[in-house]
């Protein structure tokens, strides 16, 4: 990966990181990833291939890091999406770590990270995660299922102060946050795993 190139081409963007095992990636991932470009008023989203989600043992039913970016790659082909292992190219796996390293590489771009409001839930379990909160802008999207706890949670009450509305989330200064209500998409990649009935969904 062409970091220098990455960062030139970044510079000046609003950009949406949206991190993820994505094992496979799936509907509702891209329709996350497109509604984040229109809601937030990105220039651009990075779905950052998790090498390896710190809260997920692994498993047999993980697909390799390789297979998984080479999937992406293929299935978000949408203008302004960009596929990137850059957790594995800046050897990172927490995300706190993640962005700090992206802070200090693309010191002219400004970020916001995107989740899905099951993580939300349990985003206090993350290593530092009000440090998290403090780097940048968080935006918590709608899940089937979710909805109440993607509202309600440790993150949400904690800086009950700091929301924003979507489209100001990006313009606005750590800590803040916003919760995005959008079309639910019920997909999910474990449900495609089940019936897939495989070790992994490459097999
Ligand atoms: N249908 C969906 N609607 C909203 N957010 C989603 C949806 N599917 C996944 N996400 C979010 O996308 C990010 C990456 O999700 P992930 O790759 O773990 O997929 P998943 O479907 O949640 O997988 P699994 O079922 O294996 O846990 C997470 O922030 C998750 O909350
Ligand atoms: O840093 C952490 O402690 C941490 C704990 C759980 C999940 N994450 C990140 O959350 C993102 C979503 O993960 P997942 O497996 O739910 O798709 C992905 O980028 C993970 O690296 C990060």
């Amino acid at each position: 990966m062409n970091l220098a190139g990455l960062s030139l081409s970044a510079q000046g963007k609003k950009i949406g990181l949206y991190g993820g095992s994505f094992n496979p990636p799936h509907s509702g991932h891209l329709h996350i990833a497109k509604s984040a470009l229109q809601k937030l008023d990105l220039d651009e989203v990075w779905i950052l291939v998790s090498p390896g989600n710190p809260l997920k043992e692994a498993s047999k039913d993980m697909a390799p890091f390789d297979r998984r970016l080479e999937v992406c790659s293929q299935f978000f082909t949408a203008p302004r999406i960009k596929v990137l292992g850059l957790e594995k190219a800046l050897k990172t796996r927490y995300s706190v770590d993640t962005v700090k390293e992206i802070r200090k590489r693309f010191p002219k771009s400004s970020f916001v990270w995107i989740m899905g409001a099951d993580n939300a839930e349990i985003f206090h379990l993350w290593a530092q995660w009000r440090d998290i909160v403090h780097i940048l802008p968080i935006a918590i999207f709608d899940r089937t299922g979710y909805s109440m706890a993607g509202r309600h949670n440790r993150l949400t009450r904690e800086f009950y102060k700091d929301r924003q509305k979507p489209k100001d989330v990006t313009k606005s200064i750590a800590p803040s946050w916003c919760f995005v209500p959008l079309v639910r998409n019920a997909s999910s990649a474990s449900m495609i795993r089940q019936q897939l009935k495989c070790d992994w969904w490459g097999h």
